[in-house]
């Protein structure tokens, strides 16, 4: 049983992740290696759902949807057939009287029922409509005690009511150096002071509980608690859309740690709730750092986001199947 996570280096950390995947067995039916949703992707924005949702499904998950404005779901549509793409959300100016946030909120409940974790925030912008209606569905997901994953337009959603979040310690919130700051100044934190491992403990702790990924140069992972750090090796092109492969993987690694929980294939059973948590956010951040450094090899200055979820099989591969270690 491991006890002391933060005690670990990556090689053994990994080898904890590892327990939480499932094995690919004959006895399986569709949905139980994972039914996920990113709710985001709005007017403006239809690559930040998409790559979130893609990365998800590349991963493993057996049903990866969106759930997403109407003008966005016809164009991630043509993006890719292998996502479930659902129009149900609304932003104002597209509103008539029939789509008021109780009414997306419940059909998009429905949906809830049938899903193990979501995201929530990529490409969602920041439409009251859209921002009320997300803060519904957190409500819904929360009463279903679901993963979930807050990231971009959904960090400014927490922004403006931390309380939503407080102490639901199934919640991962991934913000970038930006939205870091930003996080801290709502709770009353200054960014900067003290070792950066510190302050997003200090974060994670003045949410109650929630783990914070702090996305930069090394990831720190905290629950308040306890804080790992990964350092596998990343690229060097920041360009936009690399955070959406982290929330992709993330939540299936949520997911199967529903799985796990479930014994849907035989294992010890040895990891803690918290401990899922923490190893699920420490995979998807060393796998989407590899795919970063797998993408930049290929493609340098030129990396767009596309290029990193198409390395998602191979930074799995790498990480954790048997070549794995020597590859680090
Ligand atoms: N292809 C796509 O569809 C993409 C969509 N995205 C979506 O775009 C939306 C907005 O997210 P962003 O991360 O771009 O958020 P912001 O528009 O807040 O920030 C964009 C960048 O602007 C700079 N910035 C922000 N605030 C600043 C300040 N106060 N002072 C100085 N610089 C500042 C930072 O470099 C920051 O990374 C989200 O819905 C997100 O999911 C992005 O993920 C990028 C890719
Ligand atoms: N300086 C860095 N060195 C190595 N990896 C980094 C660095 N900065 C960010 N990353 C990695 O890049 C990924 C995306 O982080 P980033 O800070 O770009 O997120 P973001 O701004 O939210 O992205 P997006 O444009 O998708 O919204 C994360 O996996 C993070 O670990
Ligand atoms: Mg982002």
């Amino acid at each position: 049983m491991p006890e002391n996570l933060h005690e670990m280096n990556s090689k053994e950390l990994l080898k904890q992740v590892k327990k939480i995947i499932p094995p690919l067995l004959e006895k399986f039916h569709k949905g139980q290696q994972g039914r996920v949703a990113v709710i985001g992707g709005c007017e403006d924005y239809t690559g930040a759902p998409f790559f979130s949702a893609n990365a998800s499904a590349l991963l493993g998950a057996d049903l990866s949807h969106v759930i997403c404005e109407p003008q966005a779901a016809q164009v991630i549509k043509t993006y890719s057939p292998n996502l479930m793409v659902h129009p149900y959300m609304r932003q104002s100016n597209h509103a008539d009287s029939d789509h008021n946030s109780g009414d997306i909120i419940k059909r998009v409940s429905e949906m809830l029922d049938r899903l193990h974790a979501i995201v929530i925030g990529p490409g969602l912008g920041r439409d009251k409509l859209m921002q009320e209606s997300a803060r519904g569905i957190l409500e819904e997901a929360k009463k279903r005690g679901m993963g979930v994953v807050l990231d971009a337009d959904g960090l400014f959603m927490i922004q403006n009511n931390p309380d939503i979040v407080h102490g639901y310690t199934k919640a991962v919130l991934t913000p970038n150096v930006m939205e870091f700051a930003r996080l801290c100044n709502t709770q009353g934190i200054d960014p900067k002071a003290g070792d950066p491992a510190g302050v997003c403990q200090k974060l994670a702790e003045s949410f109650g509980g929630v783990t914070v990924i702090q996305k930069g140069p090394k990831d720190y992972i905290s629950n308040g608690k306890q804080t790992i750090v990964c350092d596998v090796p990343g690229g060097l092109k920041r360009s936009g859309g690399q955070g959406d492969t982290l929330t992709g993987t993330l939540v299936t690694m949520l997911a199967w740690t529903k799985a796990y929980k479930e014994m849907l294939w035989e294992h010890d059973n040895s990891l803690s709730d918290s401990e899922l948590i923490a190893l699920s956010a420490y995979g998807a951040a060393a796998i989407t750092r590899t795919c970063s450094r797998l993408a930049f090899e290929k493609k340098g200055r030129a990396l767009q986001a596309l290029d990193l979820s198409t390395e998602v099989p191979t930074a799995f591969e790498m990480l954790f199947e048997d070549k794995a270690a020597q590859k680090l």
